[in-house]
């Protein structure tokens, strides 16, 4: 972050903490006063609940903003309280000898913690590096010092779609390198002499190590030193390739992450989302209950975030109202609560939430514990909808894409173009090499199509061998262009197995989506100008009912 960032978040953090402090010297002063009025005339209607919900969320919101002491000294005044006001029983001579000498005192006392200034409130972790920069093409660093095998490697990786560059050793590697790579591989006996200064290092991406010795204690010893993965040599490169396209994956998603942050105190809500954006995550803020579920189906969150208690609202009966909507049952919902009855908590568990975060939360911890659970979220989520083998989109889920895709285009007069792909030939790959390496000529063309794509491409596993690709805003053109390199570097791909390598192609056919009827007409119009690049000889791409060439001076049907 720079330092003009910084500031501008320490300022904005400064304004929040100012204003809590406001709210809460009033709060505290009529908290005194009714208190007061309650001893002086022994009689309580309504006041002594009233101050001890006032307590709870002091107790629940002053560690936020750096005052740990008056959130504790809120905390115990709130369990003197608790058994009160969970009774039944308000005489006069309880009510005198719940608010004694020494509660009124203490009660007085909680004004002077906040002019303390207590800590400052703790700054969160910095973001994590993205991993991979623009639009495509991870960066990926070979450390070798073996000029001829980091030449292989480099070549052979490039070809899966990477931008790979090598390095000798350590020394000569720039820091401002390091920050952009996704992931480096690195000579595991120069990572063991070397390595560990590098892994320390905040931007340091994942560190894989090529060794050509493997057994327990040289993989304990590179775990021990922290390195993140070892590959034996003699190397399969698409096996690594798909090994280095799995660490990105997870390094996107620990970083990224979208929050629904749920509470009524405005300064409270707006202290989380600050800490949380500025960690990198994506946040809604939702302080009234009832914007909730528009905000949700707007917002798509990965988690929510959610004050137990707002006004007259209960976060729990909220979460269970969540729950009506088969759409949001397998939604995370954590609670942020300054309750710490465990009996209350497993009961607010049962009603709906799923996790429960004890207040006053440091931001950093805070920070932590939403990208955790956001990452696990999305873990699931990839679960149910992402196919196994690719980590592409499963079948319908892509189907679905192109329809709205299509109704998109249709509401704004936009352009976009939808693709078929299908592996040639690939019952031969299959019946020569095994499935095995058959499985991994597919997982080559997902990971060539994530790379060679925008973000904001759609591409999914539609069938075995056949893949569907929605391009939005694009021109035929375009497409027809990004389309065709795709092509080219399938057939650069060498696959190896048996001690044999070989070479894989597609078919791709494809179709302007807007000027169909129905999104599914333009999936059917891709398939058809697929199967007559498949009968056009292969290896290239077909635009559905155009005479336009397909760049390998063939004629597209
Ligand atoms: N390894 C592997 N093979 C699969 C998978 N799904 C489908 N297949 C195989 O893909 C092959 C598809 O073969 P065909 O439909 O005959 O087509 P092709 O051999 O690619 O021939 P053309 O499409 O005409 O170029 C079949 O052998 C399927 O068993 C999978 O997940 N893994």
């Amino acid at each position: 972050m720079s330092d003009q960032k910084n500031a501008d978040v320490a300022r904005k953090l400064a304004l929040l903490k100012t204003r809590f402090r406001e709210k809460a010297l009033s709060e505290l002063e009529l908290l005194e006063t009714a208190m007061s009025g309650v001893r002086a005339a022994g009689i309580d209607s309504g006041e002594v609940v009233a101050a001890y919900q006032s307590l709870h969320r002091l107790a629940g919101s002053a560690g936020t903003f750096g005052y740990d002491r008056l959130g504790k000294s809120a905390r115990d005044l709130e369990q003197i309280l608790k058994p009160y006001i969970e009774g039944d029983h308000s005489s006069r001579s309880e009510i005198l000898h719940l608010l004694n000498d020494d509660f009124m005192q203490r009660v007085g006392s909680l004004s002077a913690l906040l002019c303390e200034g207590d800590i400052e409130p703790s700054w969160p972790v910095a973001p994590p590096e993205k991993g991979v920069k623009g639009v495509a093409e991870p960066v990926v660093l070979v450390v070798e010092p073996d000029s001829v095998k980091a030449a292989e490697l480099s070549g052979a990786l490039a070809t899966h779609g990477f931008a790979v560059y090598g390095f000798p050793d350590t020394h000569s590697l720039p820091d401002k390198t390091l920050a952009t790579a996704s992931v480096v591989l690195m000579r595991d006996t120069l990572f063991v002499s070397e390595g560990a200064g590098l892994s320390a290092k905040d931007e340091c991406p994942p560190i894989v190590c090529v060794g050509s010795v493997d057994g327990f204690p040289e993989r304990y010893r590179l775990a021990d030193l922290g390195a993140d993965g070892f590959v034996c040599e003699p190397l399969d490169v698409p096996v690594l390739a798909d090994y280095i396209e799995r660490l990105i994956s997870e390094r996107l998603d620990v970083g990224a992450g979208r929050v629904i942050i749920v509470d009524d105190d405005a300064e409270l809500l707006e202290h989380y989302s600050l800490v949380l954006e500025e960690g990198g995550m994506a946040v809604r803020k939702v302080q009234s209950p009832s914007e909730l579920p528009g905000a949700l189906s707007e917002f798509r969150p990965d988690i929510i975030l959610m004050d137990v208690q707002m006004g007259s609202y209960s976060g729990t009966t909220l979460a269970r109202m969540l729950r009506f909507d088969p759409e949001w049952v397998g939604l995370h919902i954590i609670f942020l609560s300054s309750e710490e009855d465990r009996d209350f908590q497993v009961d607010a568990l049962s009603k709906g939430g799923d996790d429960f975060l004890t207040k006053p939360v440091s931001d950093d911890f805070l920070l932590r514990a939403a990208r955790v659970r956001c990452y696990r979220a999305r873990q699931l989520d990839k679960l149910a909808s992402r196919d196994s083998l690719t980590g592409l989109l499963k079948h319908s889920l892509v189907k679905q894409e192109v329809i709205k895709e299509h109704a998109r285009c249709r509401r704004l007069s936009q352009k976009s173009v939808v693709a078929m792909l299908d592996l040639d030939h690939f019952k031969r790959v299959n019946d020569t090499y095994g499935h095995r390496t058959g499985d991994l000529v597919i997982k080559g063309l997902a990971n060539l199509l994530r790379h060679r794509l925008r973000k904001t491409d759609v591409i999914g596993r539609y069938g075995g061998e056949e893949f569907l690709v929605v391009l939005p805003d694009c021109s035929i053109g375009d497409a027809l262009r990004t389309l065709q390199t795709v092509c080219e570097q399938m057939n650069r791909i060498g696959f190896s197995s048996r001690g044999e390598e070989f070479h894989v192609t597609v078919s791709i056919g494809m179709a302007t989506l807007e000027t169909f009827d129905r999104g599914e007409d333009a999936i059917e119009a891709a398939d058809q100008a697929l199967y007559r690049r498949k009968s056009a000889g292969r290896n290239g791409v077909t635009v559905f009912g155009a005479g336009q060439t397909d760049g390998t001076g063939r004629e597209a049907v």
